[in-house]
C-alpha cells in the first residue's frame, strides 16, 4: 500500500523522467492554473461524498485530492519538508 512519501517519490520520479503516457506529467504541463482547478474539483467531490456516499467513495475522493495536491507541490517546487514544517 502506498503512504503520502512513496506516492510523493513516485510522483517526483515521474516529473523528471517524464514516461509518456503519464497522467502526472500531462496534468504538470497544465500548469498551476489547470492542477489548481483539479485541486478545487477534487475538493468538493470529497465534500460530497463525505456528505451523501459512503465511507469507501469519502477515502476514494479524499486520495485523488492527496494526488492532486502533491502535484501542485511538484508544480511549485515544494517539498514534503516545505509543507512539514507548518503542522
Ligand atoms: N493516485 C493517483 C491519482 N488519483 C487521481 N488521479 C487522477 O485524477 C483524475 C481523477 O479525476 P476525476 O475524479 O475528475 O476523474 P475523471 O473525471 O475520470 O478524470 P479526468 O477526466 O478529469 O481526467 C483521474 O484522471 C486520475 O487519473 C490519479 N492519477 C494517478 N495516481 C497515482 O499516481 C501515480 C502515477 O500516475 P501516472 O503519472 O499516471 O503514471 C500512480 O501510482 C497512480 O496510482
Amino acid at each position: 500500500m502506498k503512504s503520502f512519501e512513496s506516492l510523493f517519490a513516485e510522483l517526483s520520479e515521474k516529473a523528471q523522467t517524464r514516461p509518456e503516457g503519464s497522467g502526472t506529467v500531462a496534468e504538470l504541463d497544465s500548469g498551476v492554473h489547470g492542477i489548481g482547478k483539479k485541486i478545487v474539483e477534487e475538493a468538493a467531490e470529497v465534500w460530497m461524498a463525505a456528505e451523501y456516499e459512503s465511507d469507501e467513495a469519502a477515502a476514494e475522493e479524499i486520495s485523488q485530492l492527496l494526488y492532486h495536491v502533491q502535484v501542485l507541490m511538484l508544480a511549485k517546487g515544494l517539498s514534503l519538508e516545505d509543507v512539514y514544517k507548518h503542522l
